[in-house]
């Protein structure tokens, strides 16, 4: 038996159903969102979204992300979007679409207290510039995009492990694991000591095959094989 998880486990998506989901499974101690989740869960209203979301969800940590690209907007839509709850942290790319730093916004944000969770991280050089402009004792969130790392063919270990030992050097910051893929990136996350991963739901349903038998898994396989191919009603050898 594989000892217990260390790591929070966020809940990825904007259906406020499947979040509740979450949060009844007991698996999740916090949410996430992005303006691609909230597109394909075909969110008509942002406010009154993270209103509905914020009615039902009040003990635990939700991001919500800013829509606007340059840091002007960002700041309003930003203060708009702290305003609503005290467990909101405002979701900030570190940069906008035309590569500009958005750590002066980081810095005067978390300088008044509002709680950022700093998206779309790549490099441990943007690391390194967020928590540089983080102010120390505000509560923040350093979001990694682990699985799209691996996506490329690079192992997102050791950046993980060098974000880890950065975020370590300011209090009241958090590493996040972005993206993850596959059940067991939550296992390699916990295993680094990243105090946060976000998963969409699926991912989330999986961790009920924690210490599961192989021999007895490889037997309902074959059993999920043989019930469907029985239900395509026709034979090889016809
Ligand atoms: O908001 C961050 C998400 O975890 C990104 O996940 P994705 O790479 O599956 O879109």
């Amino acid at each position: 038996m594989s000892k217990a998880l260390s790591i929070k486990v966020f809940s990825d998506g904007a259906v406020l159903e499947t979040m509740l989901h979450d949060l009844n499974s007991g698996l999740v101690t916090g949410f996430t969102t992005n303006p691609s989740l909230m597109k394909k869960a075909g969110i008509t209203s942002y406010i009154g979204f993270a209103k509905d979301v914020l009615k039902e969800i009040t003990d635990y940590p939700v991001s919500f992300e800013v829509f606007a690209d340059d840091l002007e907007g960002m700041e309003q839509e930003a203060r708009r979007i702290a305003a609503l709850g005290d467990n909101v942290y405002v979701k900030i790319p570190v940069t906008n679409s035309k590569g500009e730093s958005t750590a002066p916004l980081i810095d005067r944000l978390t300088a008044e207290g509002i709680k950022v969770n700093v998206t779309a991280i790549f490099t441990v050089e943007q690391v390194r510039e967020v928590v540089d402009a983080l102010k120390s004792g505000t509560l923040a969130v350093v979001s990694v995009f682990a699985g799209r790392i691996a996506d490329t063919g690079v192992d997102p270990m050791p950046i993980m492990r060098e974000a880890l030992a950065i975020c370590r050097q300011k209090e009241g910051v958090e590493l996040l694991w972005a993206s993850p893929r596959e059940t067991f990136n939550i296992y390699q996350a916990d295993s680094l000591g990243v105090d946060i991963i976000t998963c969409t739901s699926d991912l989330i349903k999986k961790l009920e095959l924690k210490d599961k038998d192989l021999t007895e898994y490889s037997l309902e396989t074959v059993q999920m094989f043989l019930r469907d191919s029985s239900s395509l009603g026709f034979t090889i050898l016809e």
